[in-house]
């Protein structure tokens, strides 16, 4: 039996940081919907016990330091299977980009083996051991829309916005998000997101609100080392999108607005200053 799995990236509508953590971590509050942008997992199952990666794409790691490995890994030592798999992965999220392209492969591959492997896990559980691969894996376990608390692990699901496109733009530039939670300083922080107005915003869809609602804390960081992407918010803001964000640690940003011309128009006008552009649907509900 082969399983097929399609890991979707996220965005983050809100990323508000609280405290740091004697732990290292930050405790976090934010708001992820799931976009239509995808990576593919195919998993086979193999007899040697062997996990095995391949991905087509040469800067993502085919070791143990694949997010894939490590949750397969997890599992295999968890639950004392014996039994083998091969993760194919067609990678289609950029790396390194803010999207959680790795998280969204392990929580595929977890969703997946609970299948292959017959595990008989629930999503709460299948959420909790994600949490040991990953602060954003258990919101991937989810998907649709969420509010992710604690490091980010913790998940309160939400009603989906409603819906819209989404024109991200990813300078030639991978973000450590280590780095970034590192020289995050909260007394710089001026502007904050409306985390609970977003929530409101959601429960009664309305796409202005969650305009209005929209923020992100990390931007302090990520928009000082690299003007680059402030440049392309700006863009992103003249070419018309109601709403722009920086996604997680960054560097992709992204514009939103709810008619598909117009999308198209500032996708146009985007793939003038940067490279690696996407026109994507909104994939939360
Ligand atoms: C930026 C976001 O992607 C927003 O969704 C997440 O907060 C980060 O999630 P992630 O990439 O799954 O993060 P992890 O792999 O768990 O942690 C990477 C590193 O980021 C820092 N980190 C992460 C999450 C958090 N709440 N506080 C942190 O300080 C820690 O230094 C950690 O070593
Ligand atoms: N399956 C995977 N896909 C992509 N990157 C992976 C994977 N496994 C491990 N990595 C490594 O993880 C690092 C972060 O990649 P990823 O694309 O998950 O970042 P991200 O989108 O910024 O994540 P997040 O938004 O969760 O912080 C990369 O440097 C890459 O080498």
């Amino acid at each position: 039996m082969t399983i097929l799995m399609k890991a979707p990236a996220k965005i983050n509508l809100t990323l508000d940081v609280l405290y740091k953590r004697t732990d290292g971590y930050h405790e976090v509050e934010m708001v992820m919907t799931t976009i239509d942008l995808a990576d593919r997992l195919e998993l086979r199952p193999r007899d040697d016990g062997k996990i095995v990666i391949e991905t087509s794409a040469s800067y993502v790691p085919a070791d143990e330091h694949n997010l894939a490995y490590k949750a397969a890994k997890l599992i295999q030592e968890r639950f004392q299977v014996t039994r083998g798999v091969t993760i194919a992965i067609d990678k289609r999220i950029p790396v390194a980009a803010g999207l959680g392209g790795g998280s969204s492969d392990a929580a595929a591959t977890i969703k997946g083996l609970n299948q292959l492997w017959d595990l008989g896990l629930s999503t709460e559980e299948m959420a909790v051991l994600g949490a040991e691969v990953g602060s954003d894996v258990p919101f991937c376990i989810y998907g649709g829309t969420a509010l992710a608390k604690g490091r980010g692990e913790q998940i309160i699901p939400l009603p989906g916005p409603p819906p819209f496109w989404i024109v991200l733009a990813k300078p030639p530039i991978g973000v450590s998000t280590a780095h970034v939670y590192q020289h995050l300083d909260l007394g710089q922080v001026s502007e904050r997101p409306k985390t609970e107005q977003m929530i409101q915003a959601l429960k009664r869809r309305e796409f202005s609100l969650i305009v209005k609602s929209m923020g992100n804390v990390l931007e302090t960081v990520t928009l000082k080392s690299y003007p680059e992407v402030q440049h392309l918010k700006q863009k992103l803001a003249q070419f018309g999108a109601d709403g722009v964000l920086m996604s997680g640690s960054g560097p992709t940003v992204f514009g939103l607005t709810q008619k598909e011309s117009r999308a198209q128009r500032i996708y146009n006008g985007l793939k003038g200053f940067c490279q690696d552009v996407y026109m994507v649907r909104s994939a939360g509900t």
